[in-house]
């Protein structure tokens, strides 16, 4: 359940006032999502989104989200286009909440990740990183290398009633990795969170992009071993190496992999799956029962995690 505000007909009304896009035909929640409220929104002109940021998110970085989604979705990425009002603002104020309008995305997420969705989303992804280039502004990744010991050391107390032992084993695992962390790989605004339920899919093709709110500035590479984290893994969480293999060679083909992407992969994929453990381990100890967040299994991302720490090289992905 993500809709954690509320929008009267009365505010809604107000709020659409302030823009040019018709009449409202119907409006509704939308279920699904954990960070913010999001509700469909159907006006005679067509369908949009409205999100309104819930606490997780930075006000002062709403900006360079939005910033970004407009400069990708002009720039030939299908992705939500931020509706900006009659005063040219994208970004204003509804029900207490940082709050804006973006254009609807056709499609739905696979519920079941088939070896034809990895090829699309790896070219998707290296298209997101060309068309990136050209937006200036940057942000430092939060959620990168250096904001992983904190939020372990958070998880600490509670890490050994998840799985006896995790706590010792992520901190010898974090500190591997960091050792290891690649210094002069390419460096780009990177989606950071490009899961199943951030791509769309409309008659077996991929339709668009959503979710750009972990979105930063960081090496690209790493992207693609979040993704290879989020869609290469078999629901019996057995690495699927056809699936990784088309993803890697599709992105490939739209930008070029240098050696040292390749050869750095395997600590990428460490890095991504850690990051993922962290924050599902962070919310697992620290969601209150009855929260409205939902959590996510941490253990899930510690067993791909085990997977890349025995991985030797860039082959074990196909690359
Ligand atoms: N631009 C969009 N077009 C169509 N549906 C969208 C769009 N943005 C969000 N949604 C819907 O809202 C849901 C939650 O969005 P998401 O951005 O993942 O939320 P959260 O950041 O809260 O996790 C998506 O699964 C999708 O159903
Ligand atoms: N993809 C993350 C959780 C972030 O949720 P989202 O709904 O904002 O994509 C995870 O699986 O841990």
């Amino acid at each position: 359940m993500a809709v954690y505000t509320e929008v009267s007909d009365e505010a809604l009304d107000a709020f659409l006032d302030d823009y040019d896009i018709g009449e409202l035909v119907a409006f509704r929640g939308i279920a699904e999502g954990v960070e913010n409220s999001n509700f469909s929104l159907r006006t005679t002109r067509g369908d949009y989104i409205l999100t309104l940021y819930e606490k997780r998110v930075d006000p002062a970085e709403l900006p360079w989200f939005l910033g970004l989604m407009e400069h990708l979705a002009t720039h030939g990425l299908t992705c939500p286009l931020p509706v900006h009002g009659r005063d040219g603002q994208a970004l204003r104020q509804l029900c207490g909440r940082h709050a804006a309008i973006t254009t609807f995305l056709p499609g739905v997420w696979p519920r079941h990740v088939r070896l034809a969705h990895c090829g699309p989303v790896g070219e998707a992804l290296a298209r997101l990183h060309l068309a990136g280039a050209g937006y200036a502004p940057t942000r430092r990744n939060a959620l990168g290398p250096q904001g992983w010991s904190p939020l372990l050391e958070r998880s600490l107390p509670g890490a050994d009633e998840v799985q006896p032992g995790l706590g010792t084993e992520l901190r010898q695992a974090l500190d591997g990795i960091l050792a290891q962390w690649p210094q002069n790989l390419p460096v780009g605004h990177i989606h950071a969170d490009l899961f199943p339920d951030n791509v769309f899919f409309l008659d077996q093709r991929l339709s668009g992009l959503i979710d750009f709110y972990f979105a930063a500035t960081d090496i690209l590479a790493y992207d693609l071993a979040v993704c290879l984290n989020a869609w290469c893994f078999e629901p019996d969480l057995s690495f699927n190496v056809t699936k990784a293999r088309a993803m890697g060679h599709a992105y490939a083909a739209v930008r070029e992999l240098s050696a040292a992407e390749r050869a750095a992969l395997p600590v990428l994929c460490q890095g991504a799956a850690i990051r993922f453990a962290l924050t599902r381990l962070y919310d697992w100890i620290n969601t209150p029962p009855g929260a409205l967040v939902t959590r996510k299994d941490p253990v899930e991302y510690i067993r791909r995690l085990r997977f890349h720490l025995a991985a030797r090289d860039e082959h074990a992905y196909g690359l």
